[in-house]
């Protein structure tokens, strides 16, 4: 079904869901872990349901103790032979080197958009360390078969810092060192939460300004208490709906978290908003909003909320970093610029990196989500300065990493 977005103002306060980035790491390190690990505060989002069949059928037993918590019993020991990541890039990156730990054949299944995202550079890469794996193009459906070993590996040609991420969790405790280099590497801060959660674990994993990483093997995860921090990804939406459109206060969000969303705070000053941070709430309010130039190459995930800033603001905002959205849902920068040219807004994209919003009046009509969640959210937040109503085709892709977003942004309407 359709989701009607009507224009409006906002005003209101919001918790945002858990860091889906945190819950699916904290749910690896459980699996490794052998003993009770506790997670609070942890949301059910369709990656996240992901990570938690993929640590199911690795071995870990999870019960539901709480509506917000989750006790897992670790221990790597495939309780099957296929792993199914739904429409997770992270779960896929993260738990098919997991898997590879141990010598059981297992096939890696995904759905929707994920059919189309390469997974080239991971496979390559475990096959250096030892794994045998068959593809399909560098595509999903893979079959694995390791042990992975440790050793030296440099990554060539890196799309994604998650392989990294999901290198880094599982090589700790494969017999030998590992040393990685990875001359060119993207999106620091996720590869920072990961070494974050896994040292909430008792494992250390050390770099060199992220382009050597060194892991000593044979390390054991201890079992964890970790609470989930709310996820700025999710929360940038609803800071610059605040900033578009009226106030949103956020709580349950501190600027002091290592994940790199943090960065739209820098976004919203630069084009004018009022913010207001008293450590853990943050306030975004209008005021008349200029142009802003802002590099997202260490924040991809932050184009899609960004462009729904620049499309109220007054002139043109430049955004560098579009060749880190290609391979995402789709190519991200496309999606953008296809569908806000459907509500009057010129999006450029050039050789150099870059999209170009033209801000200005934006018209209602029809769009489409492009199966992206962050698509979706992008297109509700403009639609709040449109004419007349924005409807978005296939708005249920959401559920992805926040079920809820259309009912929490209702719910801030104001009649003011
Ligand atoms: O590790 C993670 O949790 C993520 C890493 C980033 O991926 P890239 O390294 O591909 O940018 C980010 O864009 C993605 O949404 C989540
Ligand atoms: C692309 C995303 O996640 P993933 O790569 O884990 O599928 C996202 O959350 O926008």
């Amino acid at each position: 079904m359709d989701q009607s977005v009507p224009p409006g103002r906002v005003r209101g306060i919001c918790i945002p869901p858990c860091s889906k980035s945190y819950a699916q790491r904290a749910l690896a390190a459980s699996l490794l872990a052998e003993g009770t690990s506790r997670l609070h505060n942890i949301e059910f989002c369709d990656d996240t349901r992901s990570a938690i069949r993929c640590i199911e059928a690795l071995g870990a037993r999870v019960r539901r103790t709480g509506e917000r918590t989750l006790e897992i019993d670790g221990g790597l020991s495939p309780a099957g032979d296929r792993l199914y990541v739904g429409q997770s890039g992270l779960s896929t990156r993260l738990f098919t080197p997991i898997a590879s730990l141990c010598d059981t054949p297992i096939g890696v299944v995904g759905e929707g958009p994920l059919l189309h995202r390469s997974f080239r550079t991971m496979i390559r890469t475990l096959r250096a360390l030892g794994v045998r794996v068959h593809d399909r193009n560098d595509h999903l459906p893979l079959h694995i078969q390791g042990p992975i070993r440790g050793g030296e590996v440099q990554i060539e040609g890196l799309v994604s810092s998650q392989f990294i991420t999901g290198l880094l969790l599982a090589l700790p405790i494969a017999e030998e060192e590992t040393t990685i280099h990875v001359p060119h590497v993207i999106s620091t801060p996720y590869i920072d939460i990961t070494i974050d959660t896994a040292e909430r674990f008792g494992i250390e994993i050390l770099h060199k300004d992220y382009k050597e990483f060194y892991v000593a093997g044979g390390q054991r995860y201890r079992p964890a208490e970790f609470e989930i921090e709310s996820d700025w990804s999710a929360a940038a939406f609803l800071l610059v709906a605040g900033a578009v459109a009226g106030e949103v206060t956020i709580r349950n969000l501190s600027v002091l978290s290592r994940q790199a969303d943090t960065a739209v705070m820098t976004a919203l000053v630069r084009a004018g908003a009022s913010v207001i941070d008293e450590g853990d709430t943050i306030t975004v309010a209008h005021r008349p909003l200029q142009a802003f130039s802002f590099d997202a190459t260490q924040c991809p995930g932050l184009f899609p909320a960004l462009a729904a800033l620049a499309a109220s603001a007054e002139g043109t905002s430049v955004i560098k970093g579009t060749s880190r959205l290609e391979n995402k849902e789709g190519n991200r920068a496309e999606s953008i610029r296809e569908e806000y040219a459907k509500l009057g807004i010129e999006v450029d994209l050039d050789e150099e990196d870059t999209m170009k919003i033209r801000g200005g009046r934006i018209r209602g009509g029809h769009v489409h989500s492009h199966d992206d969640h962050r698509i979706a959210m992008s297109l509700a937040v403009a639609a709040l300065n449109a004419d007349t109503p924005v409807v978005i085709e296939n708005p249920a892709c959401v559920a992805k990493s926040f079920p809820d977003f259309f009912e929490r942004l209702e719910s801030l309407r104001t009649a003011e």
